[in-house]
Parts: structure tokens; C-alpha cells; sequence
């Protein structure tokens, strides 16, 4: 199972490497973060950052190494917005001049970027961005400028202390035409000091949720007064602007300015995954170690993990990991599969990749959230402990709901492209993750055949139930559109219809995938039936938390949405003799979990009483403060009856 978690044996001895170079060096030590004050905390980040490429350098590891060191060093720095936005933004946008100008100065880390395109203003709407790039034909330059206060940069990862560099979005003005909102590669900080280059206002936002969590990064604000850079800085794959002040566009479609949205999307699926397996496997390992009551005739009371309603608060949770796991791969391929057509001028997946990358960014980052603080409560008052490792995953986790694009933003994104395809449905063959509505006449006349429990043990039937409901409830969301004059006021009325269409769609891709990777040969004894059981768990329990839906739409008989809980019920037995067996398989390290209830060795209570007296507050016995505030209330002599 471990290699199957992986991908491959290769992926599993390389990534166990790393995280055992990460474990055994004491520079990477994270215990104490949520105890740091914010200078503090950002200079060991530093550090280690410092630290961490020192080992790539020095190690000569490879891209696929050094991402896997990035993830179990395990501290958002500023290095993820370089690596992460700011190298693929000039890959993906820049020509290749540009590239070749821009990309090894990167890559060696002679200067460091951020990506800089959420204002104070606006985030979500970036045709809405206030930051103005003018043209100045004489100087062959572009002014950037900040013309309002709404206009500031702000969020920026890496901005606030380390870039050198931001790639800046900005609306371009040439003529005095505005041409919409382009990427340029402004220079903030100088090479030499690191101060701040003329016309520049920088810094970092101020603490956000939580202790250490994101605090190790330096999102920052920024203002331009109209600072001057060479023409040349604007990325110009997309669009051109000549040295007569001609706007030119080529034939790529202006949607590959977003493209850099597009990748991280994608790796925040993945990402999903190991947050939520990482809270999973605590839990897991905490419930079979927790016992409360059930103790007969004196022996052992009964372990938590073995009540029902427990298991159907944390089987889904781990099936759902697994789920993110390999719809997180299909989506990967798919991105690499877009990246190479876009490579030679084929944009005929983008809106696809667009759809698919939005929708399970938002589907995965939501129940990833959600889940964490499940598992949280899982763990009882002992998951409230930050030696649970629990408040620090979630308070570090629950921006992935906003970042890269709030999820309903995102879902809403997905809807156009649903509604689009249904009501291109007369006259063009939907493809790809949409092609089950080349059979949507079927799908709504179809009903569900399941007669028993074991009826649902059946991918067929799964796939279509889920088809079945995406396809009706996206019909009838077109239905109501068709009835507005306007389709836009149409679209906003029902906005939230929409979003719940889009959620069906999305439950459909991860749902499909699953059974897809089963279909694939699967070695090692066991290890596919499994991962069967996870799939229908995944699958019943998704049918069961949203029945209203598949009743609504007239698919399945209330007694058949009963059948299925029933078969749910039946699996969470089959899952919990293999449940700790199926978070080792994860291979976490102690050091990467970050958490005594998730402890390899089950040794909890001991572990708990140490840590308890590691805490500053009992340095010594009698607190900082008694004597000047508590002793004196002590002492008090009051004259009041009552009191
Ligand atoms: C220690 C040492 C370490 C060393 C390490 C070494 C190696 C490590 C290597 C790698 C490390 C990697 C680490 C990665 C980690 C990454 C961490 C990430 C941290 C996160 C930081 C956060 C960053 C950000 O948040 S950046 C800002 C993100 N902002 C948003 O997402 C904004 C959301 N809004 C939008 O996307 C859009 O504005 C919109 C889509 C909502 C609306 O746009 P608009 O223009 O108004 O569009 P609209 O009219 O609705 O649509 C027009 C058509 O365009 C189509 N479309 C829209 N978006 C896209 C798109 N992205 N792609 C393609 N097409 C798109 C849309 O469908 C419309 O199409 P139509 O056909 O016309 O209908
Ligand atoms: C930790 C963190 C790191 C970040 N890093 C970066 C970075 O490196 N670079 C960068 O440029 N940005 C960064 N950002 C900014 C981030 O991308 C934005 O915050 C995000 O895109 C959401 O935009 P917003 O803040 O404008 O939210 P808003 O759009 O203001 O959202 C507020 C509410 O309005 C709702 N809403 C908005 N529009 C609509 C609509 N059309 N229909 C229905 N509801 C709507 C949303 O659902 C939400 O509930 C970061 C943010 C965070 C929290």
C-alpha cells in the first residue's frame, strides 16, 4: 500500500530519503515554532530555507528531490512563491528571450520573486485591479503606479522582506488605451543592500490566523510611485507592446495570463491529499490508542475507534485522502498533458484544464479544512493540545479555501463552464470530464436498479448514480437560466443552485477517477481490494451526506438511499481491521506529523505528561505576575457583606 500511495517503489525510496534527511537534522527542529515571536519565527524560517537550499546545492538534488525536502521541511517561506509562482509565471508567459534572460537568475537564486496581483481592493475580480503600467514611447518604458490606496499590493507571499523581484499585474495603458491586466517583472529591493529601490513602498501585512502557522511567511504590501522599468519586463507571450507603442496580440488566448493560476491549482489538489492524510493518520493512530468506557468484568475499556459513530466521522475522512490522492494524479497528468499542447500552440483543453483544476482545487481544500478540524474533534480535548500537531495544520491549512482563488469564486467558474456545455449540447459532442453529458437523454430517464445492500458493490452503478445527479441537476439549473431575459442577472439569481451543481460535478471527476486508478493492475497482496472498500466508502458516503440531491432529482427511492447507509455501515467493519495499517502506509515520519496522539508508537500518555512540563509556563513554580497581580487580590481585605 505504501508504494501504492506513492505512485511507485522509485517515488517511495526517494521520499522516504527526504524525510529522513529532514527528521535527522536538528536545523529543521519544529516543536517549538508556535512558541516564537513573529522575528523570530521568520528568521529561523529563513534559516532553514537558507539551510534547505544549502542541501540542494551541496547534494546536487534533483527538481523531484527538492520538492519533496520542501514539503517535509514542512514551514510556508518565501522560497514556495519563487519556486512556486514566480519561475513557472516567466516559463509560462515569457518569451523565450525573456526566458533565457530571466529564468537562470531565478533558478540559481541570484534574485528572488513573488507573484504580486491581489490588491487591498481586489482579488478575486482581476480584471478589477487598480495598478496602472503606462507606456512612455520616448524612454521605450513602462510607468507602474499605484493611483489609489485600494491599489496596494497586498497578500503577496515573500513580498513583505525577501523578494527582490514581483511579478507585478497591472493594467496595461498604451496610448492612453487600456488593454486589460498584464504581468511585469518589476525589481523592488537592491541587490546590493536589500533596501527598498526608489519610488518603492514595502513591508510585510501583519500577523494572520494562528501561532507559527503562515506566520513564517512574509506576505507583504507594496506601492508604486511611478516607477520606471524597461519595456522588456512586460511578459510578452500573450500580448506585445513594440517600441512604437503598438499593442499587438498574438494567437494565444489572453486566458494564459492566468496560467500560472492554473499550475498551482493543480499542485493544491496533491497538496490536499498529504494535509488531510497527515491529520487522518493522527486520528487514526489516537482513536485505537483512546479508550473510554465499555469496560466488562474489569478488563480494558473499549477503544474509540471502535464505536460506529466514530468510524463514520473518520473512514470517509480516510477514504477521501486516498480519493484527492488519485484524482490529484489524473489531474497532474492532465496538467502536463495541457502544458505540452499549450507548448505548441494547441488551446483546445485549456477551459477544460481551467474547469477541472478550479473545481477540484475548491471541492478538495473544503472537505481538506473541514476534515483537519474533524479530525481535531476526533482526537477529544487532547486535539485542542498544539502538540497534537492539529491547530497548527489547520490554522496553517485553511487559506488553501482562499487562496489561489476563493472556492465559491472558483466553483462559479465551473458553473459557466457546465451551463456552457449543456447548452452546447444540440450541436457539439461534450469531451473529457464532460462527455457523461453526451448521454444526458439516458441519464434522465434512467433510474437507479440497486435492489439490495450489496447491489451498491458495484462501480457501474456508483458512476451512474453520480452522473445521473450532475447531469439532471445541470439540466435543470439551464432550465432556469433559459428563463431570464438576461443570462447574467440569470446567472447571479441562481448562483447558489449553480455552485451546488458545480459540487455534483466535481464529486463525479474524484468519484470516476477512483474507480478509474482500480481498473489499473495494483500489486501487493490485498492491496487492491482495499483500496476498493475506500472507494465505495468514499462513494457511499458521498451519496449519503448529499441524498437530498439524488432524491430531488428522482434518481434514487428514499429505500435506496437507505441501502447504500446500510452497505456504508457494512464497510466500516471491512476498514477497521486494516485502519492503522492504512495511515502507516502513508510512511510519515514522526518529525513530519508533528504530533504525540499521531505518534508511530502509540506512546501517547507518557510522551503527553513530558511535554506538559516542557511548557515556559511551569519554568518555575509560582508564575511570573502572581505576586504583583493574584497575591494582592489573596490578601485583600474587603469590607462589603455581600462580598
Ligand atoms: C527550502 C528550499 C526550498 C527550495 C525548493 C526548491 C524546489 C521547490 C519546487 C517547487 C515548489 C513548489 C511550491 C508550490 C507551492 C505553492 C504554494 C502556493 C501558495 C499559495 C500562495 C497564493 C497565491 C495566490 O493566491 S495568487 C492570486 C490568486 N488569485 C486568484 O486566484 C484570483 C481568482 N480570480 C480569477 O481567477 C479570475 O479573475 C476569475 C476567473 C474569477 C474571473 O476572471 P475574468 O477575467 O473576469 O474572467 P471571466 O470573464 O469570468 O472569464 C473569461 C474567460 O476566461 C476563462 N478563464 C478564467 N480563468 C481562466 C484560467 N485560469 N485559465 C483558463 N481560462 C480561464 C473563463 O472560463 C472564461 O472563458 P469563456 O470561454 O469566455 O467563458
Ligand atoms: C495566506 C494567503 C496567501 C496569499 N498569497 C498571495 C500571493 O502570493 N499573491 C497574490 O497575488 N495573492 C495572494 N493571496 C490573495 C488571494 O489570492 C486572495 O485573497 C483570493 O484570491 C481571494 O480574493 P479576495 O481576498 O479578493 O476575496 P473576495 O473576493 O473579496 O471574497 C470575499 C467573499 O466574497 C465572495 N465573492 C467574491 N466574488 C464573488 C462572486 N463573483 N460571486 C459570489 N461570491 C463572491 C467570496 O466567496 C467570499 O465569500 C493570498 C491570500 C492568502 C489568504
Amino acid at each position: 500500500m505504501k508504494v501504492a500511495w506513492a505512485g511507485s517503489r522509485e517515488t517511495l525510496e526517494l521520499s522516504d530519503r527526504m524525510a529522513k534527511l529532514v527528521a535527522n537534522d536538528p536545523v529543521f527542529e519544529k516543536f517549538t515554532r508556535p512558541m516564537l515571536g513573529r522575528k523570530e519565527l521568520f528568521k529561523n524560517t529563513l534559516r532553514k530555507a537558507a539551510h534547505g537550499w544549502k542541501l540542494i546545492v551541496d547534494l546536487r538534488l534533483t527538481e523531484e528531490e527538492a520538492k519533496w525536502l520542501r514539503l517535509y521541511i514542512d514551514e510556508p517561506a518565501y522560497t514556495d512563491l519563487h519556486w512556486g509562482m514566480f519561475i513557472p509565471a516567466i516559463e509560462g508567459q515569457g518569451t523565450e528571450e525573456q526566458k533565457k534572460k530571466w529564468l537562470p537568475l531565478a533558478q540559481k537564486m541570484k534574485i528572488i520573486g513573488c507573484y504580486a496581483q491581489t490588491e487591498l481592493g481586489h482579488g478575486s475580480n482581476v480584471q478589477g485591479l487598480e495598478t496602472t503600467a503606462t507606456f512612455d514611447p520616448q524612454a521605450d518604458e513602462f510607468v507602474i503606479h499605484s493611483p489609489t490606496l485600494t491599489s496596494s499590493k497586498w497578500w503577496p507571499g515573500g513580498l513583505g522582506k525577501a523578494s527582490t523581484h514581483a511579478l507585478v499585474y497591472a493594467r496595461l495603458i498604451v496610448g492612453g488605451e487600456f488593454h486589460g491586466v498584464h504581468g511585469f517583472i518589476v525589481q523592488l529591493r537592491s541587490l546590493e543592500d536589500h533596501s527598498p529601490l526608489p519610488g518603492i513602498t514595502v513591508g510585510d501585512i501583519g500577523l494572520k490566523f494562528g501561532n507559527g502557522a503562515y506566520n513564517t511567511m512574509d506576505n507583504g504590501v507594496l506601492r508604486f510611485d511611478h516607477v520606471r522599468i524597461p519595456r522588456n519586463q512586460m511578459l510578452m507571450r500573450v500580448s506585445q507592446v513594440t517600441k512604437e507603442g503598438k499593442y499587438m496580440q498574438s494567437d494565444v488566448p489572453r486566458q494564459l495570463i492566468y496560467g500560472t493560476m492554473v499550475y498551482v491549482r493543480q499542485t493544491i489538489v496533491v497538496d490536499a491529499s498529504k494535509a488531510l492524510s497527515r491529520a487522518v493518520c493522527i486520528a487514526t493512530r489516537y482513536s485505537a490508542v483512546r479508550r473510554q468506557f465499555g469496560s466488562r468484568n474489569g478488563g480494558p475499556e473499549t477503544q474509540v475507534i471502535d464505536y460506529k459513530t466514530q468510524q463514520s466521522r473518520l473512514f470517509p475522512l480516510l477514504a477521501s485522502a486516498y480519493a484527492f490522492r488519485f484524482v490529484g494524479e489524473w489531474l497532474k497528468w492532465l496538467y502536463m498533458d495541457v502544458k505540452q499542447r499549450l507548448e505548441a500552440n494547441d488551446f483546445s483543453t485549456l477551459p477544460e484544464a481551467h474547469a477541472c483544476t478550479a473545481g477540484l482545487k475548491s471541492l478538495t481544500t473544503t472537505a481538506t479544512a473541514d476534515g483537519i478540524e474533524e479530525c481535531r474533534k476526533l482526537c477529544g480535548g487532547h486535539g485542542y493540545l498544539v502538540s497534537s500537531g492539529l491547530p497548527e495544520l489547520f490554522a496553517v491549512y485553511i487559506p488553501a479555501c482562499t487562496y489561489e482563488g476563493d472556492n465559491v469564486v472558483l466553483l462559479l467558474q465551473v458553473a459557466r463552464f457546465i451551463v456552457k456545455t449543456v447548452s452546447e449540447l444540440g450541436y457539439k459532442q461534450p469531451v473529457g470530464t464532460t462527455a457523461y453529458m453526451g448521454r444526458v437523454a439516458t441519464l434522465m430517464q434512467n433510474n437507479c436498479a440497486v435492489r439490495t445492500a450489496e447491489d451498491w458493490l458495484n462501480p457501474g452503478a456508483i458512476v451512474e448514480a453520480f452522473e445521473a445527479r450532475a447531469a439532471r441537476m445541470a439540466v435543470a439549473c439551464g432550465r432556469q437560466l433559459a428563463k431570464f431575459e438576461n443570462p447574467e442577472e440569470g446567472f447571479a439569481e441562481l448562483a447558489s443552485d449553480l455552485v451546488e451543481a458545480s459540487v455534483a460535478h466535481c464529486q463525479l471527476i474524484v468519484v470516476s477517477k477512483f474507480i478509474e486508478k482500480l481498473q489499473q493492475d495494483i500489486p501487493g497482496k490485498g492491496v487492491k481490494q482495499s483500496l476498493e472498500i475506500l472507494c465505495y466508502v468514499y462513494a457511499l458516503f458521498l451519496l449519503h451526506k448529499h441524498q437530498g440531491d439524488f432524491l430531488a432529482v428522482g434518481y434514487l427511492t428514499p429505500k435506496q438511499a437507505l441501502l447504500a447507509n446500510d452497505q456504508l455501515r457494512t464497510l466500516y467493519s471491512k476498514v477497521r481491521p486494516n485502519a492503522i495499517a492504512l495511515v502507516d502506509s502513508f510512511n510519515y515520519t514522526d518529525h513530519y506529523l508533528g504530533s504525540i496522539l499521531g505518534r508511530y508508537d502509540g506512546n501517547v500518555y507518557p510522551k503527553l505528561y513530558e511535554a506538559a512540563w516542557e511548557d515556559p509556563l511551569n519554568d518555575s513554580d509560582v508564575a511570573d505576575g502572581f505576586h504583583q497581580y493574584v497575591q494582592p487580590i489573596l490578601k485583600q481585605k474587603l469590607h462589603s457583606a455581600k462580598l
